[in-house]
């Protein structure tokens, strides 16, 4: 490890005989040309003077890894700490005594100098450690979630007129391996299902009478279905519930027929708002089939809904009453209506889909979906003693009873405990076969029991049933047809290498759909906002025209302290005297210029859902997270799933599950998942249906073991070097000098700063998303805290990551560049709300809830939280 790899906070030290300053640290009295040249004398000074304590300074050692249970406490008590340590730590002291340490240094100069950081990206970083070699996971030609060719839907028994629609419009013609096993078990026909579905069918080019082959007394089965990501679930469920609908509008029935007046049939709960609107929109898809004339069926009747939070609630009542009958929602939401709306009637609901079940208890819904559970069943038996069977539609083509279906992608132990207490004469169902038992199905996908990474097509199978497991040996697999990489990237060059990974995966392929993961909602916010107008230098004269003398000082020196830095210097070795008459050739593809005209430059607005990038021409950014509002992130999702442009989606992970954002090339993670099953879903969202795809995951040196601990579960990235990703960015760009792609990388990261600098939005969305990241390091599961820990990280290192050039304590305290906001009174009340927001804590939550952490207030996407179980 480097020498400054420890804690080491980037903070500027004072010295004895400073200048006066006012509490602005600015000199007063004088000519402005003296003023001007005491700054800049001072800000040397200060620079020298903290060169020297970083040099002095000794690193701090990770804390050692025991005590788990009490880590998580400890953990947020340090995050506090240091926040408040960089931000409060100027009122403890407010001498201009000598510091003794870099702590001391903290103290005594918050609330004084308020300087730019423009330190090389090349220098000072820690060793990136040599990685052992890994075989690549997807060196198989073979696709894991592919489409098998030997069955097809009316083999597996689906309704003709559903199966000519999926092929002529939806152009879906063979089922997946967990089509096949499934569909005809949920239809009711499980005697026809068997282990290889394919082989039992044959082609399947006899269409399946429901009402020949279901006999009375054939036994409903609950069903848990188990699946790699992109295997088609969503379907696999809502086919045979709409075929039985459609059936039963063309047998005998007594009672009341189908109809839409008979409330709801089918409730399928997601644990996101964008999952819920996915399969909302695809039963939308599906009702709208066009029926043969003569059959006797209907699907005129079947009316699909949504019910999710951030929707109103008086609408949704009307549509509930008006009678839906396949309803997606979200669990509070759907609790609140079983509680509160009278008119929504499910004395004739057939089917419960819990979609991503692991998710939704792993987000604490655990109580909620107990509730939902006892309710459905007193409403269903209160149904029978009241109004007697003739309210019940009892066709044969419908089961007789609440048929529950889980998927989920793994078994662990509270998912299994939620089989176990919910689903009746089950069926575990993955892309193998079909189990009887959970723990035979657990123990049959342990590792060693079965193949991993598939290299021919009748593996394929085994493949996906390595996703059943449980808690202790758990194992992944993804795949085998996904590009999995990581890189390792110091703190300080992490912004200037996704911006030239972004680049390079352009060119590689110009229409890409890229998602990029990160950890928090203010560092989508702050990308977004960066990558879309960091591309567009600012006119000089904007700072030459403010009032404010300071901000002219710092656009000169900002470019004096470049210059300093001998990997800034250009071609010839000489270096810019101004950043506004820097030539137009070091600056990158697209760059222009706001001015006078656009004095403010740009700001974030809330209603935008798409802005044209100037970093990457041609290419649309898009931002998803929870504290959007549910219009926007319903627009968004939409906007990006059809965008046949060059994309990038920022996000949270409130996209990383179930989401089927169609034609994503690439995920990158940026900042590195909450869990591992966190990075199976993040990666999931690429190489669906056997479409090829890639995954880049980031890591800073001091995670490099991350990537043995995704080894052991069966995930193998393989090394991509930083070097290698910056080289081809310059060499494509026209860079022929083997030693200018440092430059080029100076080059960029210096662009992004200068725009953090000018532009108040920027430099606010830096700051918050800076603070978040490090807030949201600090919920990394206990597991893994070894490795992601927060006393790891250098948080001034850090800050280059989000383009500041302030000092983690001028960014604690709200300290900023931008002059206009650095009034006293400002400061004044920015450091009161930082002090109270950090006493007041941000909501530290554990493992898998980092995404949620991230997204801000959790209740506000999903409903209302639920306590933890403790058993989880
Ligand atoms: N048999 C099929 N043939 C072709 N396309 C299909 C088939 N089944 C489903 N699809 C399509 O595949 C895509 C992925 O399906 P879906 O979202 O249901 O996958 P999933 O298994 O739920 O993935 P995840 O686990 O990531 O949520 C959808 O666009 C769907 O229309």
């Amino acid at each position: 490890m480097a020498d400054d790899d420890g804690l080491i906070f980037n903070f500027a030290t004072t010295r004895l005989d400073a200048p006066v300053l006012t509490t602005h640290g600015r000199p007063k009295g004088g000519k402005w040309k003296d003023r001007m040249e005491s700054r800049r004398k001072l800000k040397t000074e200060v620079w020298q003077s903290q060169k020297k304590t970083r040099e002095t300074a000794k690193p701090t050692s990770v804390a050692a890894n025991s005590g788990r249970d009490r880590e998580d406490k400890q953990q947020e008590k340090e995050v506090q700490k240091l926040l408040t340590e960089i931000g409060g730590g100027g009122n403890k002291a407010k001498t201009t005594a000598k510091p003794a340490n870099a702590k001391q240094t903290n103290a005594q100069l918050s609330g004084q100098a308020n300087k730019q950081v423009v330190s090389s990206l090349f220098t000072k970083n820690p060793e990136i450690p040599s990685l052992p070699e890994v075989a690549a996971s997807h060196e198989h030609n073979v696709s894991s979630n592919a489409v098998i060719d030997t069955s097809s839907f009316s083999g597996i028994g689906l309704d003709t007129d559903m199966v000519s629609y999926l092929e002529t419009k939806m152009e879906i013609t063979k089922p997946t391996a967990i089509q096949q096993n499934a569909i005809p078990v949920l239809i009711g026909h499980s005697a026809l299902a068997a282990p290889r579905a394919a082989d039992t069918y044959g082609n399947g080019s006899d269409a399946f009478d429901v009402e020949k082959e279901i006999r009375a007394d054939a036994p409903e089965h609950d069903v848990f279905i188990q699946a790699a990501t992109g295997s088609g679930k969503t379907l696999t469920y809502l086919l045979p519930i709409i075929h039985r609908l459609l059936q039963a509008t063309a047998t005998a029935v007594s009672g009341a027929p189908p109809s839409r007046e008979l409330g709801t049939f089918a409730i399928v709960l997601t644990p996101t708002r964008e999952l819920a609107q996915q399969v909302y929109e695809t039963a939308q898809t599906l009702v709208h089939m066009p029926i043969s004339k003569d059959s006797g069926k209907k699907s005129h009747w079947m009316v699909p809904g949504i019910v999710i939070g951030g929707d109103k609630k008086q609408s949704e009542k009307g549509r509930l009453r008006k009678g839906v009958t396949i309803l997606a929602c979200t669990p509070g939401r759907l609790l609140d209506h079983l509680e509160n709306t009278k008119s929504f009637m499910v004395d004739n609901l057939r089917w419960l889909v819990l979609d991503e079940a692991d998710r939704l208890l792993e987000l604490g819904f655990e109580e909620t979906l107990t509730k939902i559970l006892a309710l459905l069943d007193e409403k269903a038996k209160q149904r029978v003693r009241v109004l007697g069977r003739r309210s019940m539609t009892t066709a044969p083509a419908l089961p007789k009873r609440r048929i529950n279906v889980l998927c989920s992608a793994t078994l662990r132990d509270n998912v299994k405990k939620l089989a176990n207490e919910s689903l009746v004469n089950p069926k575990y169902i993955n892309a193998k076969r079909i189990y009887d038992d959970v723990e035979q199905a657990a123990e049959e996908a342990r590792p060693g029991k079965g193949k991993r990474q598939s290299t021919n097509d009748d593996d394929m199978e085994t493949v996906a049933a390595d996703n059943i497991d449980d808690d202790d040996e758990e194992n992944f697999s993804v795949p085998s047809q996904l590009v999995q990489k990581a890189v390792i990237v110091p703190a300080k060059l992490r912004l200037v290498t996704l911006v030239a990974q972004l680049k390079n995966t352009f060119r590689k392929q110009p229409t890409s759909k890229i998602i990029v993961f990160l950890s928090c909602k203010d560092s989508v916010d702050f990308m977004y906002f960066l990558l879309a107008h960091g591309g567009y230098e600012p006119e000089a004269e904007v700072e030459t025209d403010a009032t404010d003398e300071l901000a002219l000082e710092l656009f000169k020196n900002m470019d004096d302290s470049i210059n300093n830095n001998s990997d800034d210097d250009d071609e010839d070795g000489n270096s810019d005297e101004d950043s506004g008459t820097k030539s137009s050739a070091t600056k990158p593809d697209g760059a222009r210029r706001y001015g006078k005209a656009d004095k403010s430059g740009p700001t974030l607005k809330e209603d935008e859902i798409v802005l044209d990038s100037s970093v990457f021409p041609g290419a649309k950014m898009y931002r998803l997270h929870g504290s959007m509002q549910q219009k926007r992130r319903t627009e968004t999702f939409s906007a990006f799933s059809k965008s046949r442009h060059a994309s990038i989606l920022f996000t949270t992970d409130v996209a990383a599950r179930g989401l089927d954002l169609p034609n994503v090339t690439s995920i990158i993670q940026f900042d590195p998942p909450s869990d591992v099953a966190s990075y199976l879903h993040r990666v999931g969202r690429t190489a669906r249906l056997g479409r090829v795809g890639e995954a880049i995951l980031f890591l800073l040196p001091s995670e490099s073991a991350y990537l043995t601990l995704l080894q052991e579960k069966g995930l193998r990235p393989t090394d991509e070097s930083m070097e290698s990703v910056l080289k081809l960015m310059a060499k494509s760009e026209g860079i022929r000098k083997a030693t200018e792609w440092q430059l080029r990388a100076g080059d960029i990261q210096a662009m992004l700063e200068r725009f953090v600098v000018v532009n108040v939005t920027a430099s606010g969305l830096a700051k918050q998303a800076y603070l978040s990241s490090i807030r949201a390091y600090a919920t990394h599961i206990s597991a893994e805290r070894h490795i992601f820990h927060v006393r790891s990280l250098h948080f001034g290192h850090l800050a280059k990551a989000f383009a500041l050039r302030e000092t983690p304590n001028q960014v604690a305290m709200g300290k900023g560049n931008n002059t206009k906001a650095d009034g006293a009174k400002k400061d004044k009340k920015e450091k009161k709300e930082k002090e109270l927001a950090i006493k007041k804590k941000p909501t530290f939550k554990r493992g898998n809830d980092i995404s949620e952490f991230s997204v801000g207030d959790i209740s506000a996407y999903y409903g209302p939280r639920v306590k933890r179980s403790k058993d989880e």
